[in-house]
């Protein structure tokens, strides 16, 4: 899948190497950054593409007001600050750089750590406001201690293997990482009520996700040792800040450090206070900040803009691949070429059901099943399948990314399902709406990688199939001879060059046409529906 990308915007700091990248391919790129909301709901217009890092919000009333917007690249990793669902429901696609900033991630956090076991930060002041206390500043060791890690993605596994290099016991806690894994890079997987009284620092490595909100919470800084400390360089939020000022204050909690905030910049009198609390080392939001790190996320997110402009050169795109596909799994499935055709077979066989039962009703239930070899992982067909459907029925802007979303607010109950009982793969999609009707499509795509048309309900149009092209026309009638010889008198005489005729024979005959010519005028013949 591609879209066109001709002019782009940077609104956040992203290095020039993106901006150069882009302009070599023949992209317009205008950086504008800080721009007040307001600015950026009216500037927004103007581009198909736009570039972030964490500053900007591309809220809902931000896709909301982009009339021709496409994609939005996130020069790092956290999309926090995009507002995916809405992304999703416009039809633009969201992408990331994951793993271009973890490395600088990892040792911000791996510096955090050893500067609170050491008191730099607060020692350096002191001694630049002029004074020499040695006795206060005393610190403690890290070999010995137990690192507590959840998250264990690819910064968390990063900061365990380098804190693992200091001496530290490192446990730790991720639903989708299994014991088995956890323990090939040496972290101990727990449950967090195991982990809060065990650990001598906890650091967190998680997204925002609303089941991280508030992770190290009031409750489960009580469960954990005397004199805990906390480490934040994932995300302002993961943290409650009040209870951690409170643990702070009755010295629960012996130190922080953080590099994030619920708020950024920070302007809530319970942050100021925490910022400012003795025990509390804070930076602002820079664990990507690395020239390594920015110029890797710069190249990244510009190389994934070029693999999907359509304005580019199908050798250009080649060069890159996209790596950081957030709201539209398909998307990815979509640039694999074996599955174009597949893709484009999907498209034809929902707009031909949609054409047979009259539209997508509201209430219609639609089964999508892939049957045979090579089949089993192309449950994205599905998408497409409501692509075609609701081509012409919904608003603009249908494709790919929120054709499940539409469809979903059309009525339209999806399911799908994978059978392995057949040598021939097809994709079959049967629409039913109670018992008011029931008509299905069956298609498959040849070693010459195009789609074909098998069977309507149950008349099958012979192993061969139809080609499914723009130029074929399908009728419904009763009995074939007489009919076929009314349908093609009327397509010639219309101007309709017949190359092919195809007739399948079950409760109903379905006659399919294909012409030579464009032929789009409306054929009206009676006791003959025509699609
Ligand atoms: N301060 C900074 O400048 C930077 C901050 N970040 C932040 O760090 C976060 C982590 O980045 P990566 O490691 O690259 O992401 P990742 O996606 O590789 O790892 C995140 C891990 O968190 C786990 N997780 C999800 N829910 C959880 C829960 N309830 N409890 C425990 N673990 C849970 C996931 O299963 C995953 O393994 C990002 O989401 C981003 O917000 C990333 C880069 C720079
Ligand atoms: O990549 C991330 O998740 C980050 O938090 C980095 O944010 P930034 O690009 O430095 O604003």
């Amino acid at each position: 899948m591609s879209v066109s990308l001709r002019n782009v915007l940077i609104s956040d700091a992203v290095d020039s190497a993106c901006l150069e990248l882009l302009q070599n391919h023949g992209i317009n790129v205008t950086c504008k950054y800080k721009l007040p909301k307001d600015q950026l709901l009216q500037e927004i217009k103007n581009y198909d593409g736009l570039i972030v890092r964490s500053d900007t919000k591309v809220t809902a009333d931000v896709f909301a007001a982009a009339t021709s917007l496409r994609v939005v690249g996130r020069a790092g990793t956290g999309v926090d600050n995009i507002d995916t669902e809405a992304a999703t429901r416009k039809g633009v696609i969201v992408l990331n750089t994951p793993g271009g900033n973890s490395i600088s991630a990892c040792e911000l956090t791996c510096a955090l750590i050893s500067s609170l076991a050491r008191n730099v930060a607060q020692a350096c002041q002191s001694l630049k406001e002029g004074r020499w206390d040695r006795k206060i500043y005393t610190g403690s060791e890290l070999s010995g201690k137990t690192l507590a890690v959840l998250g264990l993605g690819r910064i968390g596994r990063e900061v365990a293997t380098r804190m693992q290099a200091y001496g530290m016991k490192t446990i730790g806690f991720d639903p989708l990482v299994s014991a088995e894994s956890a323990k090939q890079f040496n972290v101990e997987k727990m449950e967090l009520e195991e982990i809060w009284p065990l650990a001598d620092y906890i650091t967190v490595h998680t997204p925002l996700i609303p089941q991280t909100r508030n992770l190290i919470n009031e409750t489960a800084l009580n469960k954990c040792k005397h004199g805990v400390r906390i480490i934040n360089v994932a995300r302002g939020g993961i943290i409650d800040e009040a209870a951690l000022l409170d643990a702070l204050k009755d010295g629960k909690c012996g130190g922080a450090a953080l590099d994030v905030f619920c708020e950024e910049p920070p302007k809530s009198a319970i942050t100021l206070e925490l910022i400012q609390h003795p025990a509390v080392i804070v930076t602002p939001h820079l664990g990507a900040s690395t020239n390594e790190a920015q110029q890797r996320v710069a190249v990244e997110i510009a190389e994934q803009f070029i693999a999907i402009a359509a304005n580019c050169s199908a050798a250009e795109r080649a060069c890159y691949t996209v790596t950081g596909v957030v709201n539209a799994p398909i998307l990815a499935a979509a640039m694999v070429q074996t599955n174009t055709p597949w893709i484009s077979l999907s498209k034809e066989m929902g707009k031909l059901i949609a054409k047979i039962i009259q539209g997508a009703k509201l209430g219609t239930y639609v089964s999508i099943k892939t049957n045979g070899y090579g089949m089993e992982n192309r449950k994205f067909l599905g998408t497409a399948v409501l692509v075609g459907m609701l081509t012409g029925h919904t608003k603009n802007g249908l494709n790919l990314i929120n054709a499940p979303a539409l469809a979903k607010d059309a009525g339209i109950e999806v399911s799908q399902s994978y059978e392995g009982n057949n040598e021939v793969p097809t994709l079959t999609v049967t629409v039913s709406e109670g018992k008011n009707f029931s008509h299905s499509v069956q298609g498959t795509v040849r070693a010459d990688e195009l789609p074909y048309l098998l069977t309507i309900d149950d008349a099958n149009f012979g192993p061969t199939g139809v080609l499914l092209s723009n130029n074929i026309h399908i009728f419904q009638c009763q009995n074939c001879t007489t009919n076929l010889t009314a349908i093609i008198t009327q397509l010639t005489s219309k101007g309709a060059n017949i190359i092919n005729v195809a007739i399948a024979t079950g409760k109903n005959v379905w006659i399919a046409v294909r012409t030579a010519n464009e032929f789009t005028d409306n054929i009206s013949i009676p006791g003959i529906i025509s699609f």
